[in-house]
């Protein structure tokens, strides 16, 4: 049977497009749309559907909050692959509509966050109303009784609802682009590809001068290039932090393995979230050269020398 997949809906979302970049040519039938984002995680944990694909983090908005707090506090998933795409908005009404008309507009406070310099010059006067995601406005904007003028969404989901393209590409910041994360129930890790990344989240042990230097060290002593630090509220009261850390790199590598483990001596707990191939492979910080005396091969020489000395059997 073919793997079915749950995706922030309704279908024209960027999610949607995130899950077809990851699965191209997927059955009709395998994708399960849902209305919000923590609908895709109970799906997953429920067993309705084998993975589910969120948005994770973007360029210009940051991290998707929601997503964060399912990872961080919900029961454990993995993330099993990652696709970044380009995110471009477009101001979208019912036929008929000019943009003089547009009052009220639908759209995901992400893509709000991401196109609020263009309503302001263009559209001073407009309110602005938040729902479940993009293609969930163009949807609603649709309904000949809609409470809304226009939508801001992607151009495929004015489309595919029928609405008409008032203004394109509306988007404050030409290179805007989200990250988007497929979960999965814990099971077997994605092989090492060579190009890899690790997610995990870290809890202090005690609140004391350095501790985040000191977590920050496990990764630095091994050379190991972190992409994303997010410190989010544990929600256990004022101050209490943990740090949700992207790094470059498979557990299975040598390096980050052994970060890992420098990180179980000093942190109170880790969640590991995953290892699974960088969407980005072949350009960017994974490029790094590592450095001296990081590699697998360090590492392992370093600890056949150890085991030797151990054994008695030093040269
Ligand atoms: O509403 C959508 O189309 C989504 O896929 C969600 C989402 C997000 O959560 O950031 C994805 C990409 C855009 O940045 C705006 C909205």
């Amino acid at each position: 049977m073919p793997n079915r997949y749950a995706y922030l809906g309704p279908a024209g979302t960027f999610t949607e497009a995130a899950l077809h970049e990851l699965h191209p040519g997927m059955p009709e039938g395998t994708s399960v749309a849902c209305t919000g984002v923590d609908a895709v995680f109970a799906a997953v944990r429920n067993g309705d559907v084998d993975a589910g694909v969120v948005p994770l983090e973007n360029s210009v908005e940051g991290g998707v909050t929601t997503t964060i707090t399912e990872l961080v506090n919900g029961a454990p998933l993995l993330i099993s692959a990652e696709a970044a795409i380009p995110v471009r908005f477009t101001l979208a009404a019912r036929e008929g509509s000019a943009i003089a008309d547009v009052k009220r507009i639908a759209t995901h406070p992400h893509a709000l966050a991401q196109v609020r310099g263009w309503i302001s010059a263009h559209l001073p006067e407009a309110e602005t109303f938040a729902v479940s995601s993009t293609a969930a406005a163009a949807q609603a904007v649709a309904e000949p009784a809609a409470p809304y003028d226009a939508a801001v969404c992607a151009a495929i989901a004015a489309e595919r609802y029928g609405l008409r393209p008032l203004a394109d590409d509306i988007g404050d910041c030409s290179e805007a682009a989200t990250r988007f994360v497929q979960v999965s129930r814990p099971g077997a890790l994605p092989a090492p590809t060579g190009a890899d990344r690790t997610s995990l989240v870290a809890f202090i042990a005690d609140d004391h001068p350095g501790a985040l230097v000191e977590l920050l060290n496990q990764f630095a002593l091994r050379g190991v290039n972190l992409t994303r630090l997010e410190s989010r509220p544990t929600g256990d009261g004022l101050g209490r932090y943990c740090f949700c850390i992207d790094a470059d790199g498979h557990v299975a590598d040598a390096a980050v393995g052994e970060a890992l483990m420098g990180l179980r001596r000093v942190c109170r707990d880790i969640r590991f979230l995953g290892s699974y191939p960088r969407a980005d492979e072949g350009s960017g910080p994974a490029q790094i050269v590592p450095a001296k005396g990081t590699s697998n091969a360090d590492f392992h020489d370093a600890e056949r020398w150890l085991e030797r000395i151990r054994t008695g059997c030093a040269d």
